[in-house]
């Protein structure tokens, strides 16, 4: 394909470079690939000298050439390119519009001029056309051209060491031996009246270029042998790169992929009349290209198919081998970036290839980050499974945690090993941080979630092991019952405390936390008895008098009492009280310390040996319990203060006292029954000094009769008067009570003696005294049976409390009397 492509257009008459034009020109003759290893070739000389006519028979080129029937006039226009055909490396050959022409003007923008610039910054070979009747001659038509070219040299500031062929047209007979000194001198002469800048005054022109010289015949009129001097001339052409050659020893060369771009720069630069800077412009060039080249390849990694699949393969999971595979793609790309860049200048390409490799890197590492954070989340999953297995294998905590810990941080690092690019030097630290943060946090709960089950187990084994056993103890509460507790207390806490220090081994806690967890466990076994006394602090009065019923209504044997009037009832009840009063003072203070204190001796004298009259004194500030507080007893150790133990007292008295009260009674009722018949004695005295009596009323049985019914009257005002309960309250007030109910109730029992003898029913005008009964004398011996045993109050039914402790008295006893006189007094 390259040898069928024509010439084209580089700069038009206008000077508008071709750039397109170019860019396909490169890619037809696949100049772009030759790298360094081609050579660029131009030509000048006046108009019409034929250059075309050469530059095709020496190249196979198509350049346009004038017609020898139209006459001499200018046939190329601007700047052509064309490969050249048969040479190697790779030639490109410009032909240069002819100088010295009509058209063009003289001045430095004159396009001669930069033309002739263009062709000597881009160029290795320049040809420089010239008729052999020129030479020696002080109005060559070449002289101009060479002024030219040598002035516009001083404006490349590094020259290139371009090679000057000059081409001799027309040859005559004089030999080329003979006519290159001349023409030597000649270009000497010019170079020497080339103004030159002061830096450059000195430079020879052996420093800028090096001079070739060659003839050739006429073309028009010795063609065969023009030919084969073409041909000849051809020969110079190939290798010309090589050392030795013609251009060999050119030097800044642009590689071939940039010569489009330089070629447009240097052109720009030349429009713009300014000074070329070669080494900047190649440097500037190596920069554009290198970054082209540099974006070519980033584009292509972006949808690069490889790359996706292994993109979206880390969106859902971590990937194996992805520090290779991606390391691969990356490598495959930054090696051709090198091969395409190599002939630029290095300090550019190997910026341009860092930075290209940081802008590669830069659009994986979001994805290395996500495969980071996949590794990171497996190997916590990881650690927290194994956690488990090895919780349930029954493993010690801390070493658990260690070996598995160790086992996911080794895993992970082999994981980012695996991971890592060998382009980068990536830092995977602050995610195996993260992850070594997310194992001790997860270590941490377990641990904690462990420690409060263990805790939680000790503490329900404490709560089981000395809760019902200090209530236990508290119940049959004496002398020895704190004692007990203590016992109790020390040996379940040292029992459970030596477990838990065992289980809590596996923990490997640091002696701190340790210590604060066994002080902890110890405390709540201390609280546990704390609470529980408390509780029964708070159930003291019902104790007490459970305690006071136990003594008082039972006998050493645990037998109910009977009362028949033999038992001393002021002994009995001082020593139920006594018992009371010793519970109450073992309920008053928590005694876990073993610490001495006088509660006991202090409640005894005070409140059992106590006169009435002061126990119920308000108290005051002489009161030995007018405290809150208990000597020798820390306030947090006080369950019952001295203050509520006097009330307590108080109350407990008053709910007893009923019992006593009833066991009187039934002494007495019993003393009552058993006096019913008088001695035998008197019972024959009776019979013998009543004889005469007895006789007159058997002999008269109205007497009989009248006795009878005096005896039922007298029985009826007894029991409707209730004279007992009258006289109970002192002999003045049931005198003055039986005075005013005396001819009342007489009145009522005629009324209804009356009504009855009538036939008509008798309403009772007031339900609180029932009407006369004959047969209420049962009713006394039911009271009797009763007070023979006296029942002490319900302690179930007493809802007394610390904080009330006067609250919910009551009597259920006297409440039953009520309802079985209610009961007798409707059956009568
Ligand atoms: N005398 C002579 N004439 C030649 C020679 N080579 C070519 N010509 C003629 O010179 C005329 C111009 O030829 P071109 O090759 O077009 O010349 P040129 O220098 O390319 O012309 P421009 O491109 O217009 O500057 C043609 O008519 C050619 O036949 C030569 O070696 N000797």
């Amino acid at each position: 394909m390259g040898e069928e492509i024509r010439s084209v257009q580089l700069i038009d008459g206008d000077g508008e470079f071709n750039f397109p034009g170019v860019e396909h020109f490169m890619k037809a003759t696949k100049l772009a690939e030759c790298g360094l290893s081609y050579a660029v070739v131009s030509i000048m000389g006046p108009q019409s000298s034929g250059k075309s006519t050469l530059l095709n028979r020496l190249f196979q080129t198509d350049f346009r050439e004038m017609d020898a029937l139209r006459g001499r006039s200018q046939t190329t226009k601007g700047i052509w390119l064309a490969k050249c055909v048969g040479i190697d490396p790779c030639t490109v050959v410009m032909d240069l519009e002819g100088t010295d022409g009509r058209e063009r003007g003289e001045d430095d923008t004159a396009f001669e001029k930069q033309s002739a610039l263009f062709a000597l910054a881009i160029s290795d070979i320049v040809l420089i056309n010239m008729w052999c009747h020129d030479i020696g001659r002080e109005q060559a038509a070449n002289k101009p051209l060479l002024k030219t070219v040598f002035q516009v040299m001083m404006r490349l500031f590094s020259p290139r060491k371009t090679t000057l062929l000059f081409v001799i047209r027309d040859k005559t007979k004089t030999p080329l031996e003979h006519l290159e000194p001349v023409l030597r001198e000649d270009i000497q002469k010019i170079w020497d009246s080339v103004s030159r800048p002061d830096a450059q005054k000195d430079t020879t022109l052996s420093e800028f270029f090096n001079l070739e010289v060659t003839a050739l015949s006429s073309y028009e009129e010795k063609e065969v042998q023009f030919e084969n001097q073409v041909a000849e001339l051809k020969q110079r052409f190939v290798h010309s790169i090589a050392p030795g050659g013609l251009a060999g020893d050119r030097r800044g060369v642009v590689p071939a992929s940039g010569f489009s771009f330089s070629a447009q720069q240097i052109w720009k630069v030349i429009r713009e009349n300014k000074d070329l800077d070669l080494p900047a412009h190649k440097v500037m060039v190596a920069t554009v290209r290198c970054e082209e080249i540099a974006n070519e390849k980033l584009s292509h990694l972006t949808s690069d198919e490889r790359w996706l699949e292994l993109e979206e393969a880390v969106q859902s999971g971590p990937v194996s081998g992805f520090g290779k595979k991606l390391g691969s793609i990356l490598d495959a790309y930054m090696s051709e970036y090198d091969m395409e860049a190599i002939y630029f200048d290095e300090g550019v390409r190997t910026a341009k290839r860092k930075q290209l490799e940081s802008k590669a890197l830069h659009l994986v590492h979001p994805t290395y980050q996500a495969l980071l954070g996949h590794l990171r989340t497996k190997f916590l999953e990881k650690f927290k499974n194994d956690m488990e297995d090895a919780l349930k294998s029954r493993k010690g905590f801390a070493s658990s945690v260690r070996e598995c810990s160790q086992t996911s941080i080794l895993e992970f690092d082999q994981g980012c090993a695996d991971a890592a690019l060998s382009q980068a030097d990536w830092d995977a630290s602050r995610v195996r941080e993260k992850l070594s943060r997310d194992i001790d946090a997860h270590a941490h709960s377990v641990q904690n979630a462990k420690m409060s089950e263990l805790t939680r187990r000790y503490e329900a084994k404490l709560t089981e092991s000395l809760a019902e056993p200090v209530e236990c103890l508290f119940e049959a509460a004496g002398k020895d019952t704190w004692a007990s507790i203590r016992n109790l207390y020390k040996h379940e806490a040292e029992n459970a405390l030596s477990e838990f220090s065992s289980s809590l081994s596996g923990f490997e806690l640091d002696k701190v936390a340790f210590d604060e967890k066994i002080m902890n466990l110890k405390e709540f076994a201390r609280s546990v008895v704390e609470k529980k006394a408390r509780e029964e602090a708070g159930k003291v009065l019902i104790r007490m008098k459970d305690r006071f019923s136990a003594v008082f209504s039972q006998d050493k044997d645990s037998m109910p009492r009977v009362w028949t009037g033999k038992e001393d009832v002021r002994k009995i009840t001082k020593n139920a009280r006594a018992e009371a009063l010793k519970l109450l003072s073992v309920m008053a203070a928590i005694r876990l310390d073993e610490n001495p204190d006088k509660i006991e001796s202090s409640l005894l004298s005070t409140l059992m040996d106590a006169p009435i009259a002061q126990e119920m004194k308000p108290v005051t500030s002489t009161d030995p319990l007018a405290s809150s507080t208990w000597e020798e007893v820390s306030p947090s150790n006080t369950l019952i203060t001295p203050v509520q133990c006097k009330s307590l007292w108080r109350q407990f008295k008053t709910e007893t006292e009923y019992s006593v009260t009833q066991a009187i009674s039934a002494q007495e009722a019993h003393k009552r029954g058993n006096s019913v018949l008088p001695p035998p004695w008197a019972i024959l005295a009776i019979a013998i000094l009543g004889f005469n009596e007895l006789m007159v009323l058997l002999r008269n049985p109205l007497y009989l009769l009248v006795i009878f019914v005096v005896f039922l009257l007298f029985k009826a005002l007894w029991v409707q008067l209730d004279v007992t309960t009258l006289f109970q309250n002192g002999i003045l007030s049931g005198f003055l009570s039986l005075s005013t109910r005396f001819l009342p109730t007489v009145m009522d029992i005629l009324r209804r003696l009356a009504d009855e003898g009538q036939g008509q029913p008798h309403v009772p005008q007031n339900p609180q005294h029932p009407p006369l009964d004959p047969l209420s004398f049962r009713r006394d011996s039911q009271r009797q049976a009763q007070l023979s045993n006296p029942p002490v109050p319900d302690a179930s039914s007493s809802s007394s409390t610390l904080s009330s402790p006067r609250s919910g008295v009551e009597c259920p006893a006297t409440n039953r009397m009520v309802d079985a006189d209610t009961e007798a007094s409707s059956t009568s």
